[in-house]
């Protein structure tokens, strides 16, 4: 499907959904459940494009991974269990996969080459590959090292202390994955708190890791055991439906099992912060918090978004984007400069899609600022193959008058595969 017409103008959203696994947690659990040894049955994973490419790489390290309709299942041989593959690993769009991978292989003793699609060949390696090869690792690639196809031979790693430069959980979760094999203690300073699933899944498959205020240590030579992991539903999905649920005249939805971990959930201050009419219920949890998410239209406001909330809601800008020319004022969106080395340049093709459609909005040199409240109009519009940039324009579809065509809708899939039926449900009278 090259492109699709939306025509949805104020088609009220109402009922209740369950929106796919997190993504973050859906990779990290094949990876744990891959170094761990035993069997680690993962359940509510999501099958999208990013994720499937982890399962793909792993069998391809040598792990037996089984898949049915409702469960993941790894049977992990422990560190050891990886083995020289015969074949390039292929991370297709993902650059979770991509960045956490070189931190596993830089500590197993073979030859790996590793590549993604044309959008992974254009983002920066070299933050994970300079602080990996100060630890000992071997990695040659493109440009010195910067970009894709990389080559690992895997060596003996030590331990680091190390300033991350950028609030990037990819980064800090690369280093972990060589510390967590390295010689002696990694410590690891955050410029500013960063989604902790890696963290979280340490303890939660045996292993020992603390935090010391913006300090993370971390000892080498761990080991895993196999486990369960249920992966809450995706804060960064929902958003999507949160916004539409805040900004459409009419609606009322409701959002079941959703991740409420505090280092994802921005988009709930924001859209409280707007004058959103939102309820959340945290549910009992082991692990990863979860609840459910009730959201009506009400009025909005524009609001100034920036410092540490920015790693709290970094994939959820477009979505805010759209949300704020929908709201009555000004909306600033500053320190956000990791938007340009996303799938797309985030700021760009945001300002650029969302100015198709009669927004208001102008680029900055950290983010954009949007001036609302402005109609939008039907136009011809691209994903750029950019999964949130084409749910964000289908979303935008529901306030825009007229006809909205969207190019390249099928990079969706690469985090929300039933992104269409759940707006279909929703919208439906
Ligand atoms: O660690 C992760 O799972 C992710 C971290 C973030 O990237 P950065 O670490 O580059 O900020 C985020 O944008 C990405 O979607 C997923
Ligand atoms: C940036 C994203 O993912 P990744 O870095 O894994 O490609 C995203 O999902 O918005």
């Amino acid at each position: 499907m090259k492109e699709m017409e939306l025509e949805l103008t104020n088609s009220p959203l109402n009922g209740r959904i369950e929106v796919p696994g997190d993504k973050s947690i859906s990779h990290r659990s094949v990876m744990f459940g891959a170094l761990a040894e035993g069997k680690t049955t993962i359940r509510h994973f999501l099958k999208g494009e990013d994720c499937l490419r982890t399962i793909d790489c792993f069998r391809k390290l040598g792990v037996n991974i089984e898949e049915t309709d409702e469960e993941i299942i790894v049977y992990g041989k422990g560190w050891e269990g990886l083995s020289e593959p015969t074949e390039i690993l292929d991370a297709g769009n993902s650059g979770t996969t991509t960045r956490l991978l070189l931190g596993i292989l830089a500590g197993r003793p073979f030859h790996t080459v590793l590549i993604g699609d044309e959008s992974i060949a254009k983002r920066p390696m070299d933050r994970v590959v300079v602080p990996l090869t100060s630890m000992g690792a071997k990695i040659n690639g493109r440009s010195s090292g910067r970009f894709t196809p990389l080559a690992v031979n895997g060596s003996k790693l030590h331990a680091i202390q190390y300033e991350l430069p950028v609030a990037s959980a990819q980064v800090k979760s690369a280093i972990l994955f060589a510390a967590l094999q390295a010689e002696g203690e990694t410590v690891i300073t955050e410029p500013q708190l960063t989604r902790d699933h890696t963290e979280k899944m340490i303890k939660q498959f045996g292993g020992d890791i603390t935090r010391r205020g913006n300090e993370i240590v971390v000892q080498g030579g761990q080991s895993f055991t196999g486990t369960n992991v249920y992966v809450p539903g995706d804060i960064s999905s929902a958003a999507f439906f949160l916004v539409a649920g805040a900004m459409v005249p009419g609606s009322e939805i409701v959002l079941e099992n959703v991740g409420l971990n505090p280092t994802r959930r921005g988009i709930i201050d924001v859209l409280v912060q707007m004058g959103a009419d939102i309820h959340v219920e945290a549910s009992d949890a082991i692990g990863e918090e979860i609840g459910t998410i009730t959201i009506r239209t009400s009025q909005l406001k524009g609001i100034e978004i920036g410092g540490d909330l920015i790693p709290k809601l970094i994939d959820e800008i477009p979505i805010i984007a759209l949300l704020a020319t929908q709201a009555e004022g000004k909306t600033v969106i500053k320190d956000a400069e990791e938007l340009k080395v996303k799938e797309t340049n985030r700021i760009d093709t945001v300002v650029n899609e969302l100015k198709k459609l009669g927004a208001e909005i102008e680029a900055t040199e950290d983010g954009m600022i949007v001036y609302g409240k402005s109609p939008l109009t039907g136009a011809r519009v691209s994903s750029h193959g950019d999964h949130r940039i084409g749910m964000m324009l289908a979303v935008a579809s529901l306030v825009a008058n007229g006809t909205l065509t969207l190019e390249n809708p099928e990079s969706i899939a690469v985090s929300y595969p039933s992104f269409f039926e759940d707006m279909k449900q929703l919208t439906q009278k």
